[in-house]
């Protein structure tokens, strides 16, 4: 079998691998990427996850026909795997080896794409192999071609008229969100009672009530029973009840894609819930080997992955003071209309830490751009250090608080008092200079 020799190997194509790639290219240094799929070339973010989603909730919003915008999707999305592979293909020091990877020893790996096979010898290496869905066990849902998780539901030409989710998390939300916008019925299903539970009450509650106002019904405690063709059966205050879609959606989180990954060959240890052990720097318990994003644990995002690159960067060229613990507050949006947005601490949170807090609250609706934009519903809240002035953390959830959550994010990183944002010049009209008011003496909650 052919042996190839590199000084780094990447196993696969996720953001934080696929930037250290590049970095690494043009240092001159031999890199290998393994990729398993090359419909998957520039990973899971560009073709079957965030890309394609907003791509596709942006033209929802806008009133199109979802076929239309499920085909112009499907251009712009090819055309972005292809520009991925070439960004790293096109390296002179970078070599692309399509395959599944699976390690035999802690620095060599075996590649298998159909019936050919090669081995992969690294000096160093970086697990970049993200996530995939958890399915439920029900009865029903395995082999049955109108169950669908969110890869599959973004490649559908046609729009489900009556689409059933079963989770109501991030995916769930925007999905839901999205497809009533299409038109279809959306008819959402968890097994936890308390919706969006890590989110104060107030805002949630307004969440799902505005969901619910457009047309999204949730259910939920309910024990699900069975998947019969076409048919959800599930278990509600005792009662059963049935719900009849075109496709059912399951969006019940992704776990560590390490499974058949061979790690038992080696002495990269994984943790109860299968995400590889990392360090504060990123290293597993095999010298050499790193891993980056979904596939370590903790947050599931393509920023955080991005921020994993940074740390190996700072550790393996710089001055090595970069480390996961220094992260910080993680800004978080989820692409429902409008955005719901975080950074930091918010009410619940501050009250189990028995942290004290000084609470600003404005409605969406007090700002007259959310207005012109046809978009009042919505509630800003933020916590402020009564000692020290700074924010501890915010909750936007208004039109375009995925763009201005980075604002407050930068602001808690630079330890910027409050006032100075409630002083600070914003141009008008923008949803940003809301927050001039949200910081307003009149706006404390006492
Ligand atoms: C529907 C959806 C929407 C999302 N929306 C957002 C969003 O708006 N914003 C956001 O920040 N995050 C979003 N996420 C999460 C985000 O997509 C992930 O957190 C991110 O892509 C993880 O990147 P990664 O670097 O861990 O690896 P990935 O990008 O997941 O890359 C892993 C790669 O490894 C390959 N691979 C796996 N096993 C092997 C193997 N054995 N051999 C070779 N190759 C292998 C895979 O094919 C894949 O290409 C979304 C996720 C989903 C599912
Ligand atoms: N905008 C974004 O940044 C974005 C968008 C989509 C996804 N993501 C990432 O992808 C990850 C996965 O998303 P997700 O929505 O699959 O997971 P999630 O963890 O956000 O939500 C899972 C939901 O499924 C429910 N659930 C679990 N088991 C169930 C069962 N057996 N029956 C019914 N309900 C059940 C949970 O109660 C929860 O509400 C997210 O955590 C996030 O990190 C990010």
């Amino acid at each position: 079998m052919e042996k190839m020799n590199f000084k780094n190997v990447i196993v696969g194509w996720g953001k934080g691998g696929k930037t250290l790639a590049k970095f690494l290219a043009e240092r001159g240094e031999s890199v290998a990427v393994i990729e398993a799929s090359p419909k998957m070339y520039g990973g899971t973010c560009i073709n079957i996850a965030c890309i394609p989603s907003k791509y596709l909730i942006v033209r929802s919003e806008r009133g199109m026909d979802f076929a239309d915008a499920a085909a112009q999707k499907a251009t712009f999305i090819a055309g972005l795997n292809h520009k991925n592979y070439h960004n790293l293909a096109d390296e002179e020091s970078v070599t692309v080896i399509n395959g599944r990877a699976r390690f035999v020893a802690n620095h060599e790996l075996e590649v298998t794409a159909g019936t050919d096979k090669v081995r992969v010898v690294a000096e160093r290496l970086f697990i970049n192999t993200g996530a995939k869905p958890v399915l439920p066990e029900l009865l029903g849902l395995v082999g049955n071609p109108d169950v669908l998780t969110s890869t599959e539901l973004l490649d559908l030409k046609e729009q489900p008229k009556k689409l059933a989710i079963i989770g109501a998390g991030y995916i769930s939300l925007e999905f839901a969100s999205m497809f009533v916008d299409y038109g279809s019925e959306v008819a959402v299903f968890d097994v936890r009672e308390e919706f969006l539970a890590r989110e104060d009450r107030d805002l949630a509650d307004r969440v799902k009530s505005d969901l619910e106002a457009r047309g999204v019904s949730f259910h939920a405690p309910v024990e699900l029973q069975e998947i019969r063709e076409k048919t959800l059966f599930y278990k509600q205050n005792d009662a059963t009840h049935h719900f009849k879609f075109d496709k059912l959606l399951v969006a019940t989180g992704r776990k560590a894609n390490t499974e058949n990954l061979g790690l038992e060959n080696t002495s990269i240890q994984l943790n109860t819930r299968g995400e590889i052990i990392v360090n504060d720097i990123l290293e597993t318990t095999a010298a050499q080997v790193w891993a980056i994003g979904d596939v370590h644990g903790g947050a599931q995002f393509t920023y955080t992955s991005l921020d994993d690159f940074r740390i190996l960067k700072n550790q393996l060229y710089g001055d090595k003071s970069r480390r996961l613990s220094d992260r910080g507050a993680v800004p978080t949006s989820v692409f429902i209309r409008p955005t719901l947005s975080s950074v930091g601490l918010n009410e619940q949170a501050a009250q189990a830490l028995d942290k004290p807090y000084r609470l600003f609250k404005l409605a969406t609706s007090a700002i007259v751009k959310a207005n012109v934009l046809g978009e009042p519903q919505g509630l800003l809240k933020a916590l402020v250090d009564p000692e020290t002035d700074e924010i501890l953390g915010a909750m936007i959830y208004a039109s375009e608080s995925h763009e201005l959550i980075n604002l407050l994010s930068l602001a808690i990183k630079a330890k910027i008092p409050y006032g100075m944002i409630r002083d600070q010049i914003f141009t008008h009209p923008t949803i940003s200079e809301g927050l001039n008011d949200l910081f307003a003496d009149a706006n404390e909650v006492k």
